[in-house]
């Protein structure tokens, strides 16, 4: 496999004085549960600050006026809801009619347990020819609906980022020696990512296998981000970058640029956040603050 972390980096187009929002994308995120809006939201809020053009957060009705009130420049979509509050199978025909109207797709911050949501997020995988991103229980999702539904090998008809930590890898790959690399060195995490990558026969997919040195790879090619902080060990702090990857596919990157670019941005903003507020106080919310200060640094730096 091609080693690319010493590439470098991608980089956003120029903004042109007439550009208008278009021209940044749109971006749907598909989240949220009661007891889990912050997660939905945080990725929104992220989502905006990396430069998405519009970003609308489709989420359970009854958090629907919480997830609103976090912030005012993301749109909420209230979708029909099952009890305790959490999204299910029926949303399929809420959301497929409105799979051309967004650049990309996010699915998964705060979702819920897969015993509800399984079936959305593995027909969406399967079925979606939208750049996905998926995360945390949309993530989960995949992995029950593959082994509870599927008889077909997964062949993603779309690009697909998936963005696990160690635990929900190991839920995906379902296979002990490959999910114990996630949580090894780093030539065993590059294997691991990579194999992954590699059973999707299209080449659509991406693993960014977080923690600390992310990998990120397609199965051909990898890249090791050697941005971020222990500090980032923050409930959260996963949500927001499935916003930033999320908002950098939508503004034309690919999906392995967007994610390598995506943990880079993210680190970095953990970094500063870090530095002005320690390891020990910062929150995710205080990294979506230091992205602002993330980017110029980058364009700067570029
Ligand atoms: N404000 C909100 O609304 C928030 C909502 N959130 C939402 O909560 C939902 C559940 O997501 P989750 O990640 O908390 O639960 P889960 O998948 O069981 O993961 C824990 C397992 O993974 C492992 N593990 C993790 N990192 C690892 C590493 N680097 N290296 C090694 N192991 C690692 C970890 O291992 P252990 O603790 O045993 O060491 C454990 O087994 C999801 O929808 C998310 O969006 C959260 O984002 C928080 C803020
Ligand atoms: N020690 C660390 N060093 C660098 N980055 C870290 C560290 N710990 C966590 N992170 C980053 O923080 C994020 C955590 O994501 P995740 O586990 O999904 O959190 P959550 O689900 O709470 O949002 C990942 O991007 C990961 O790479
Ligand atoms: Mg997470």
């Amino acid at each position: 496999m091609h080693d690319a972390s010493d590439e470098p980096l991608p980089t956003l187009p120029p903004r042109r004085p007439e550009s208008h929002k278009g021209d940044f994308g749109r971006a749907m995120i598909v989240g949220g549960s009661r007891g889990m809006a912050g997660a939905v939201a945080m990725a929104g809020m992220a989502c905006l600050r990396s430069g998405a053009g519009l970003a609308t957060l489709g989420v359970p009705r009854c958090i629907g006026p919480v997830v609103a009130g976090f912030c005012p420049a993301y749109m909420v979509r209230e979708l029909v809801d099952d009890d305790p509050g959490v999204l299910y199978w029926a949303n399929l025909f809420d959301l497929a009619p409105l799979e051309h109207d967004f650049d990309v797709w996010a699915l998964g911050p705060g979702l819920g347990e897969p015993e509800q949501t399984a079936e959305l997020s593995g027909r969406m995988n399967r079925e979606w020819n939208a750049p996905l991103v998926i995360d945390a229980d949309g993530l989960n999702g995949v992995a029950s609906y593959e082994e509870r539904y599927a008889s077909e090998p997964l062949i993603p008809p779309g690009p697909r980022v998936y963005t696990p930590h160690p635990g929900e890898f190991g839920r995906l790959v379902g296979h002990d020696a490959l999910a114990e690399k996630a949580v090894g060195a780093d030539a065993d995490r590059v294997e691991a990512a990579g194999e992954f990558a590699s059973r999707d026969p299209g080449g659509n997919t991406v693993i960014v296998l977080k923690g600390h040195r992310t990998v990120i790879s397609d199965g051909r090619q990898y890249a090791i981000n050697t941005t971020g902080n222990p500090g980032m060990a923050t409930g959260g702090s996963g949500d927001v970058l499935t916003g930033v990857i999320t908002a950098l596919i939508a503004q034309g990157l690919t999906t392995f640029d967007a994610a390598r670019l995506g943990a880079h941005v993210h680190g970095l903003a953990g970094d500063l956040a870090c530095d002005r507020l320690g390891a020990v106080s910062m929150t995710a919310v205080d990294l979506i603050d230091s992205l602002p200060q993330a980017f110029v640094q980058l364009s700067a730096a570029g």
